[in-house]
């Protein structure tokens, strides 16, 4: 066995968590090969020293890998799998990314196995990723420390104890980066109606998010109290959350799209 990584589809998640990992230099490009059917994406994974091939018929036979990592739709895990089957039943630990698929259905492909599902966001590729992380018994205490080890390079991790809470956290922190960027959206739109330009209204919208998002960071006070410190009596905040806030109008719409993407996760495990 070697410390050989198999990175299975080059795509956004794919080559945002590839990014991270060599950026801090804790995996190096030769312990890396690509297997991703796009020349481009193929190309970029190059331009960082790794080796890339088209197919899983293109891997070198002797290869012994300590981790396949599968960052491909979860419609496609059916037709690729079986592609993987002689890796599976042995040490190689595949670690899957893929919203709703299950260690079930992998071990159905590959045998009983090393599985680790994580659930990773797109800010991975900045390092401020949130990360959640289910193993099945069958993962080694040395490569859980290893994984962890490089999920960290992407951002935070949670360990759950239940398969099905990785469901969840695909609807809340997987994702809600699209959640966070329809909102950006909605607040330049707002920003255009009131009078601004494009670019401006973007500026205001995104730095406000982010400067929000830092000192919800930051702060001791939690989201509730930093808002009451926005909202002066019968002032400007006021009279927009009041629009919000209507009927609790804003909570029941996230919980509801919350809740529409969790079953989503469960129905692409089927
Ligand atoms: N995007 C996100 O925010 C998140 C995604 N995920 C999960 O990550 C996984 C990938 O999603 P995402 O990166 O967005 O999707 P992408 O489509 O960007 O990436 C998937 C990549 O896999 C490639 N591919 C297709 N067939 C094969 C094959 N036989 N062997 C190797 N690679 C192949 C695709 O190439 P081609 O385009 O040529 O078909 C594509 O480049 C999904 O399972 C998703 O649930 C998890 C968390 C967040
Ligand atoms: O939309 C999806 O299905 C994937 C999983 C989480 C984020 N993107």
């Amino acid at each position: 066995m070697s410390n050989e990584i198999i990175l299975v589809g080059a795509g956004h998640m794919g080559y945002a968590m590839l990014e991270g990992w060599l950026g801090a230099e804790i995996l190096k490009p030769e312990q890396v090969v690509v297997v991703e059917p796009a020349e481009a994406l193929r190309d970029r994974v190059e331009e960082h020293g790794c080796a890339a091939v088209s197919s899983a018929a293109d891997l070198g036979d002797d290869l012994k890998p300590q981790i396949i990592v599968l960052a491909i739709k979860p419609q496609m895990m059916n037709d690729i799998l079986p592609d993987y089957k002689r890796f599976g039943a042995a040490e190689t630990t595949f670690l899957s990314v893929a919203a709703g698929t299950s260690i079930a259905t992998i071990e159905g492909h590959t045998g009983p196995s090393p599985v680790i599902r994580v659930m990773p966001n797109t800010p991975s590729a900045i390092g401020e990723g949130m990360l959640g992380v289910f193993a099945n018994e069958r993962v080694s205490d040395e490569t859980m420390q290893f994984v962890d080890q490089l999920l960290v390079t992407s951002g935070d991790v949670v360990h759950v104890e239940r398969e099905e809470q990785i469901d969840a956290i695909t609807a809340i922190s997987g994702s809600g980066p699209g959640y966070v960027f329809h909102f950006i959206e909605a607040l330049t739109e707002a920003a255009k109606a009131v009078g601004f330009e494009e670019d401006t209204a973007l500026l205001l919208a995104k730095q406000t998010i982010y400067g929000s998002a830092c000192l919800a960071m930051e702060s001791e006070n939690s989201p509730t109290e930093l808002r009451k410190q926005v909202t002066s009596p019968n002032g400007t905040t006021a009279a927009a959350l009041a629009v919000l806030m209507e009927g609790d109008a804003m909570t029941k719409l996230v919980t509801r799209a919350v809740t529409a993407a969790r079953d989503r996760a469960v129905e692409l495990g089927k």
